[in-house]
């Protein structure tokens, strides 16, 4: 798996210390584990996971500002668990609905000893948290309009950002946008070997 790793991380240009790596293939080992048990992602195969997971969410990282963030319905720790092991000064909130998913992410947290990221489990209409935010993320959760409306309540720094992941440009959601949000930004990610488009949504309250 390391072979594989190396060779996605110099296609996509990113240069990481030995023990991120290490920690990264760590992460794919358990969630391969522990896929059955916990229904964790569909991919099966490591090195898709390499792919999919990981890869796909650490193209994400350049863009990022701030050292605060919450990944809104992580479930397996996607995209919050790459990123944290690639960004060890920031801290990221990983919230989940789902017990058997954030019991997963308190394994990870232990077995990795990521001291930066905290499981929870609430659905984020309830969750209330503190301090504010830099950025709220989220892939493969909710359209634009229901994350937006969802999460309008966390406490995001006057400079903080909504960061959403998607396949395809989503100009049909982003022409409803709710009042008191505007688009930053649209960036086209390259994530290698995978098809299809990648796209990173940057939202920022007015
Ligand atoms: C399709 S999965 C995506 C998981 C992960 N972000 C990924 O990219 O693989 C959506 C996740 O959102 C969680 N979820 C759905 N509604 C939620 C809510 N209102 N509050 C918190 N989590 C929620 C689900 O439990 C599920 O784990």
């Amino acid at each position: 798996m390391q072979k594989k790793l190396d060779s996605l991380l110099a296609a996509a240009g990113i240069a990481l210390p030995d023990q991120q790596k290490h920690q990264l293939i760590g992460y794919v080992e358990l969630l391969h584990k522990w896929n059955k048990a916990y229904n964790l992602t569909s991919v099966r195969d490591p090195m898709q996971m390499l792919v999919r997971h990981i890869l796909d969410s650490i193209v994400v990282n350049p863009h990022l500002e701030g050292s605060r963030f919450i990944d809104v319905g992580t479930g397996p720790g996607l995209p919050g668990i790459p990123l944290a092991i690639i960004r060890p000064d920031s801290h990221f909130t990983l919230l989940d609905s789902l017990g058997k998913r954030v019991r997963f992410l308190r394994q990870v947290q232990h077995e990795l000893g990521l001291k930066n990221v905290e499981p929870v489990q609430s659905r984020v209409e309830e969750f209330i948290p503190e301090p504010a935010f830099d950025g709220v993320i989220s892939r493969a959760f909710a359209s634009l309009q229901d994350m937006l409306s969802w999460c309008h309540h966390l406490p995001v720094k006057g400079e903080g950002r909504f960061y959403a992941l998607k396949g395809l440009r989503p100009d049909d959601e982003l022409a409803t946008l709710p009042q008191g949000i505007q688009l930053q930004e649209i960036i086209k990610l390259r994530v290698p070997e995978l098809d299809g488009e990648r796209h990173l949504v940057i939202l920022k309250a007015n």
